[in-house]
């Protein structure tokens, strides 16, 4: 089973905030770095290449989701970036989906890179059972919704999917045993449970089946975030 180093989730927007982080975070081996909407909207692309040039390889967290001709379009131009993995939403569609695929390989293509692993959200680890079924109005279970998206990503040529560690069991039910399930909404025991409502510990996400654990504030607003970062990687490891 692959299993990625944790995936650092750096939503600040203070550029002397992460070069702080990432300088702390110069472990062996490195952790991956996800570069989410707020960095993205302030510095651009070039954030992208700071980080890389930092030696982290990038996850580009931009969550697609459009008509498929504009999500090709974009998809395209995130392939130029030569990022290591980037996310969709699944509720966009197959063809939104396979447009979003197509835009991927090709901008990676035209630089000669890998092209990034793409991951469609299944449903956000802020949703719980209760909003699924009186804002959303989904008539199915939140298993069943998941577990539909992960069947529709692979269908479609998707590499994995984002969702809690606690629906990996169930999504390994119904796809290959090579397709990715990242689990963000992960903190470590006694943390804080911030606005995340299906959460996990990083050594029951293994337990669990996750490839790679997607983990934010319990490492970037701690007082040391390369000792959290630490512990969070070894619970991460030990248990699988
Ligand atoms: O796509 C994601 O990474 C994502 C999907 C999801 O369902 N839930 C989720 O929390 N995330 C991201 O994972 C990170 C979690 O951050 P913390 O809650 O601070 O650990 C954030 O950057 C979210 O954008």
């Amino acid at each position: 089973m692959i299993k990625y180093e944790p995936i650092v989730a750096l939503d600040v927007a203070n550029i002397d905030q992460v070069i702080d982080i990432l300088e702390q975070l110069q472990v062996e081996p490195r952790p991956i770095i996800k570069i989410g909407m707020e960095l993205f909207y302030h510095f651009g692309p070039d954030i992208v290449t700071q980080v890389q040039q930092l030696g982290f390889d990038v996850f580009l967290d931009l969550k697609l989701h459009d008509i498929p001709n504009t999500v090709e379009r974009a998809a395209r131009v995130i392939g130029r970036l030569g990022v290591k993995m980037t996310t969709i939403h699944a509720a966009g569609g197959a063809e939104m989906l396979a447009a979003g695929k197509r835009g991927l390989l090709q901008g990676a293509q035209e630089i000669g890179a890998q092209p990034a692993k793409l991951l469609a959200i299944t449903q956000l680890t802020s949703i719980d059972e209760q909003i699924l079924h009186t804002q959303q109005h989904v008539a199915i279970s939140l298993k069943e919704s998941v577990q539909n998206y992960a069947q529709l990503a692979q269908k479609t040529g998707l590499d994995g999917v984002i969702c809690s560690a606690l629906e990996v069991p169930f999504i390994r039910e119904v796809v290959s045993e090579k397709f990715l399930c990242i689990t963000p909404g992960i903190r470590p025991q006694q943390a804080k449970q911030d606005d995340q409502k299906r959460v996990v510990t990083p050594a029951k996400a293994a337990q669990l089946g996750s490839n790679g654990i997607v983990v934010g504030r319990p490492i970037t607003q701690s007082d040391n975030p390369q000792i959290a970062y630490q512990q969070i990687a070894n619970e991460f490891k030990e248990e699988n």
